[in-house]
């Protein structure tokens, strides 16, 4: 996508065609600032301290660890070493494991002398293929999109309300997105499309990512407190629910970020439809019961004790929001049961959430 004019993806590899670089995505909303990545360490460090985040750019970033790591030291012993250092992470989003798998296929029985090639290859691919995949996830939500609008047109309404929570814009992938491809491209074609944006309490991705990005192409949104979608159902101003997720299961389970669920539970008492974008890579096969199977992240309670942001000179300043002594928790995701989703949302269509739909759409897995 577009910042001041200029395409800009996540991840790039640098003009000297040896390091990667990245937007540091901890600085945003108020500092781009580009980062560049030279070693295993670096891109380990980006993806755990969340540099960049988000489950398809979480897996671009890994492929090029390996190839960071091929360049450095080819050979198998340090390729397992980086497999398990990238693996280790980020637990939830399956697309890391999925990425670093790839990596591995890519260079079974590719002599050692020839692996960094290789490698820097796989890893450019993968990340042209997550901006392909998301421009198609783009185009059939917009067809989903179009159908929604009509019938509230229909009904005389002004424009289209879609609520998103966490951030699964371009900055959560290479390019486009996955929730926020299809309001891009219903933007671009003409739709009066509005993003009611949850702030994504603890981290903000919301209120920091998601609003950054709306903002840097045009899209009128709102930022509103986690706790507000439920309301805004109740009164009819949310037309629909796209979110993105780090690991749908085969049975049709979503892992998105902390506080998705509580929005299924709402879309669902006021008949709103609750749709789910994702690329193929984020479905993981082997695991069926997502609230029993998925790893759950938890991370350091600071970032619910504690929150970052611009003062009035200007500073960027973090600052406490809980007495001293107050213990926190901070859990990164939750799993909506699969009968609250309404659709998933893939590269190849849109299907129900369920062992048939998936299939359906993905016959050589089913
Ligand atoms: C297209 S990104 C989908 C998900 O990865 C996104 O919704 C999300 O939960 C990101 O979480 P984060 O903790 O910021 O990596």
């Amino acid at each position: 996508m577009k910042i001041d004019g200029k395409s800009t993806r996540t991840i790039w590899l640098a003009e000297d065609g040896q390091g990667v670089e990245i937007i540091d995505q901890t600085r945003l909303p108020h500092e781009l600032v580009t980062v560049r990545l030279e070693t295993l360490a670096d891109a380990a460090h980006a993806i755990k301290a969340m540099l960049v985040r988000g489950a398809p750019l979480i897996g671009a970033t890994a492929a090029y660890g390996m190839a960071l790591t091929a360049r450095a030291n080819a050979s198998d012993m340090a390729l397992t070493v980086a497999y398990n250092i990238l693996h280790a992470t980020r637990p939830t989003a399956i697309n890391l494991k999925w990425a670093l798998d790839e990596m591995i296929k890519a260079l079974a029985g590719v002599p050692e002398d020839k692996r960094a090639e290789v490698a820097y290859a796989r890893a450019a691919e993968i990340a042209d293929e997550d901006v392909a995949i998301n421009s198609a996830i783009g185009d059939n939500g917009l067809d989903l999109l179009h159908d929604i609008w009509a019938r509230r047109r229909a009904e005389g309404a002004e424009r289209l309300n879609v609520l998103t929570h966490c951030n699964a814009g371009w900055l959560a992938t290479v390019d486009w997105g996955t929730a926020i491809a299809p309001i891009y491209k219903a933007f671009d074609a003409g739709m009066p499309i509005h993003v009611w944006v949850d702030e994504t309490r603890p981290r903000n991705q919301g209120a920091s990512l998601t609003a950054r990005e709306l903002n840097w192409h045009g899209v009128p949104h709102t930022v509103i407190a986690d706790n507000t979608g439920g309301h805004l159902m109740q009164h009819g101003m949310v037309d629909c629910v796209i979110v993105g997720t780090d690991r749908v299961t085969r049975n049709g389970d979503v892992c998105n970020k902390i506080g998705t669920y509580l929005k299924a539970l709402a879309a669902a008492d006021n008949n709103v439809p609750f749709y789910v974008a994702l690329p193929s890579p984020t479905i993981d096969w082997s695991v069926a019961d997502g609230v029993k199977e998925i790893p759950i992240e938890e991370r350091d309670a600071t970032e619910q004790t504690h929150m970052t942001g611009k003062a009035a000179d200007g500073s960027i300043v973090t600052v406490q929001v809980v007495p001293d002594g107050s213990a926190a928790g901070n859990w990164g995701f939750d799993v909506t049961p699969a009968r609250l989703v309404t659709g998933l949302i893939t590269e190849r269509g849109v299907c129900a959430a369920s062992p048939e739909g998936l299939s359906e759409l993905f016959p050589e897995r089913g």
